[in-house]
């Protein structure tokens, strides 16, 4: 198969979708890598790297688009890389389509084969190619909600340990999945005061034996959810329904309730976010402030440490990669259930049903698209 890598094109997006190690993995076992000159530039990979790993090299997308049978990519595709997209051809990157009519309209006019990284499950219940970068995002929505917790940020002016004689700040940190876990670590090491809320008891359980008394567990009731967010000088969102629009859990009334010049972030801004208040930003431009709170609101924070965070994705999807590369999607997704759970668009057809409900598309299961 013929494997296309093209540069993202996401504002600050430097993460690049398959490295020259992966590469190297692709040819050894006959199949042809087409990279776009430049495409990991911005972490330090070099065009002669990929050339020496077996790669040829691209002057640009429109070539790579053309030639590929499967382009893999990092971000959603923007909407001059769908009207790229051809016929059957696969395209393996993050999608998060639900809360992002216009993208899913131009996967399903686009008759390509959409596999979502976000929605692979695995064996234990997890989520195995959102989960790196839900730890990177996770680590990083500690940094990013302590500087904006500075006053020149628009912040309260709270140093997150705080210092001898005066408290730390209060943290709260709404889902204790992976960007939960990863967020409360940061902020604890830090020495913040730290809760965690969340509806499944059993992941509550786990992170208390693994945390012990410094991180306060509440689960998640309309009563706790307000106090842990009026009481908070940072607010992380990290919650997550796999494949559908994030719940609006902080409504505009409870942000006009925080404390002036607290800061939320919303990690789950990817899928919607879970503050009534929020709206995608950028790297280039991350906060925005409602009601006297600072809003961070990146949609692709682990762009922000595109080195890190190349290498924990691409080591992740490479197993996937090959098994499409080696047995085509079709073989490939019916072996194997678990990747199979990541085709969100088929040829015209809307295959995951959380997307198919939020958009109001006819749901038609990937038994039916593949048999036919
Ligand atoms: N902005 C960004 O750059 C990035 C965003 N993300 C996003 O972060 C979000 C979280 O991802 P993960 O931690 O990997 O998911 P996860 O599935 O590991 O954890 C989500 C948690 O939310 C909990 N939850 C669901 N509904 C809840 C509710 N009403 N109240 C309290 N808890 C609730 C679940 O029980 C679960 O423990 C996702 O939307 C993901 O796409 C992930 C990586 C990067
Ligand atoms: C998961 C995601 O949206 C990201 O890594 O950018
Ligand atoms: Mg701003």
């Amino acid at each position: 198969m013929l494997v296309g890598v093209p540069k993202e094109i996401k504002n600050h997006e430097y993460r690049v979708g398959l490295t020259p190690t992966g590469v190297r993995e692709l040819t050894r076992r006959g199949h042809g890598v087409l990279v776009q000159r430049g495409a990991g530039a911005g972490v330090g990979l070099k065009d002669e790297d990929y050339v020496i790993a077996g790669a040829r090299l691209a002057d640009d997308p429109a070539e790579v688009f053309a030639e590929a049978e499967m382009v893999v990519k990092v971000k959603e595709p923007q909407p001059e890389e769908c009207a790229r997209l051809c016929p059957g051809q696969i395209l393996f990157t993050y999608l998060h389509l639900a809360p992002d009519p216009e993208q899913a309209r131009l996967l399903v006019d686009s008759d390509a084969v959409a596999i979502a990284y976000e929605t692979v499950t695995d064996a234990h219940g997890g989520l195995p190619l959102l989960a790196p970068m839900s730890e990177v995002a996770g680590r990083m929505a500690v940094q990013a909600g302590a500087h904006a917790l500075e006053k020149a940020q628009g912040g309260r002016g709270v140093l997150l340990a705080g210092v001898p004689g005066v408290p730390p700040a209060n943290v709260s940190v709404i889902g204790s999945g992976v960007v939960g876990l990863n967020a409360a670590r940061m902020a604890l090491g830090l020495g913040a005061d730290v809760t965690v809320l969340d509806l499944d008891l059993t992941r509550l359980r786990q992170i208390d034996a693994q945390f012990g008394p410094r991180l306060k567990t509440v689960y998640s009731t309309a009563d706790a959810l307000e106090s842990a967010v009026f009481n908070a000088d940072l607010v992380i969102g990290a919650v997550l329904i796999p494949g559908a629009a994030a719940p609006k859990l902080v409504t505009r009334a409870m942000i006009s309730r925080m404390r002036p010049g607290a800061v939320v972030v919303d990690v789950a801004i990817d899928q919607g976010g879970c503050f009534e208040t929020s709206h995608p930003t950028t790297h280039q431009d991350p906060t925005y402030t409602v009601d006297g709170v600072v809003h961070y609101c990146v949609a692709n924070m682990p762009g922000g440490v595109a080195r890190t965070a190349t290498f924990a994705l691409t080591q992740a999807t490479l197993p996937y990669v090959l098994a499409l590369a080696d047995k085509g999607y079709r073989q490939a997704l019916l072996d194997d259930p678990h990747l199979c759970a990541g085709l969100n668009v088929h040829r015209g057809a809307v295959t995951y049903a959380a997307v198919a409900e939020a958009l109001g598309y006819t749901y038609r299961t990937a038994a039916q698209v593949l048999a036919a």
